[in-house]
């Protein structure tokens, strides 16, 4: 199957109660671990790409590299998404290079660290929706800043992440505020801020509702029941994982991520593209200190790069079987880019929410 829009697999998502996993990629061992996962449990696939993603591994290499994931798992509709857009122009970039979802994150401004205004984002969102769907290009738009309501510090993972602290009004997505933001843009999907942040130092403790609002899914939901929602920092920072790694010469303090429960809690309200990024990079950096100190005589990088996705594999796997989305590849239609901006037309002519 070629690549399909983001929109097929929540519509699809949306209409079966479940939420699909949005896994960060940044090379081949990666690519090949969250294919290999969707194989075993016939899951559909997001594949996501930041900024800082681009930059490492190159447009053509991780252009290709996605293309052979779907050559190699032709039975997988994939995703190829940008995370975190952070102006008009890198999502251009992006769908020229083929990605067939991009997000326009414009909570903050291009600079990717100062918090924009309501206004802001409303005109960049609607500006490069109106682009990517005249080439049937499905849009993420983020309302609300990522951020600690423990301690109201943004991330700064890779450079994107608002700098000082942030009120609770500005780390919450509001409702009201959602509803008229998704009016106004025609977004497919929107990521809302309710307390994750990225990384693995998310939560001091295991969160409560005090530090993870859950309750304010369930009332943007109430507001918007036909939207797809975004949960971005969703990784859960498994403490198997960590122990791990502190096990093998690692130095990673105690913390705590996003349960499961939550997430699938999130699932029931709305939920559709849960991102997960930590989680991989902690499985990757667990196997390779692990197979590094079994072997220490060992110099040849296949030998700790091909153990590099074993736990890496059990992440996805269990995350897709978590979230619902196992067992539901098989059952998803292809439609092409060229289907999906006809879809768009029609619906915009009508005034109504496309459908997929
Ligand atoms: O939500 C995300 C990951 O959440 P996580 O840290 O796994 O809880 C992604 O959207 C981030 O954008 C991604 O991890 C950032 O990646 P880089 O910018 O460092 O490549």
């Amino acid at each position: 199957m070629a690549l399909v829009p983001l929109r097929v697999l929540l519509d699809h998502a949306a209409e079966n109660n479940y939420g699909i996993p949005a896994f960060n990629v940044n090379n081949l061992e990666q690519i090949k671990a969250i294919m290999d996962a969707a194989r075993e449990v016939n899951s559909p696939v997001i594949l996501q790409a930041s900024r800082g993603a681009r930059k490492y591994a190159g447009e053509a290499f991780l252009r290709h590299m996605v293309l052979a994931a779907v050559e190699e798992y032709p039975e997988i509709p994939i995703v190829m998404h940008q995370d975190h857009g952070n102006s008009p122009a890198t999502c251009y970039s992006a769908i020229k290079n083929g990605f067939t979802s991009v997000m326009m994150d414009g909570s903050l401004m291009e600079d990717a660290k100062t918090p924009a205004s309501y206004e802001y984002n409303v005109e960049v969102t609607a500006k490069v929706t109106e682009v990517a769907h005249a080439l049937g290009v499905s849009v993420e738009g983020e309302l609300g800043c990522l951020g600690s309501l423990e301690t109201g510090a943004g991330d700064k993972e890779d450079g994107h992440g608002f700098e000082g602290t942030l009120s609770h009004d500005q780390l919450l997505t509001d409702p009201d505020e959602a509803a008229d933001f998704v009016e106004r843009t025609g977004v497919d999907a929107l990521a809302i801020a309710i307390g994750t942040s990225h990384g693995a130092y998310k939560f001091s403790r295991k969160p409560d509702g005090a530090i993870l609002a859950i309750d304010r899914i369930r009332e943007i939901h109430r507001k918007l029941p036909n939207t797809h929602l975004v949960m971005h920092g969703s990784s859960s920072v498994p403490q198997d994982l960590q122990d791990l790694i502190n096990s093998y010469g690692g130095a990673i303090p105690q913390t705590w991520g996003v349960p499961v429960a939550e997430i699938q809690e999130g699932i029931r309200n709305g939920v559709r593209k849960v991102n997960v990024d930590t989680d991989n990079r902690l499985a990757i950096t667990a196997a390779v200190r692990e197979a590094l100190a079994k072997e220490p005589a060992e110099f040849d990088p296949r030998k700790f790069l091909i153990p590099s996705m074993k736990y890496m594999l059990k992440v996805c796997r269990d995350r897709y079987v978590e979230f619902g989305s196992a067992d539901q590849a098989s059952k998803i239609k292809q439609v092409s880019l060229d289907e999906m901006a006809k879809r768009y037309i029609a619906a915009s002519s009508m005034k109504k929410a496309v459908t997929v």
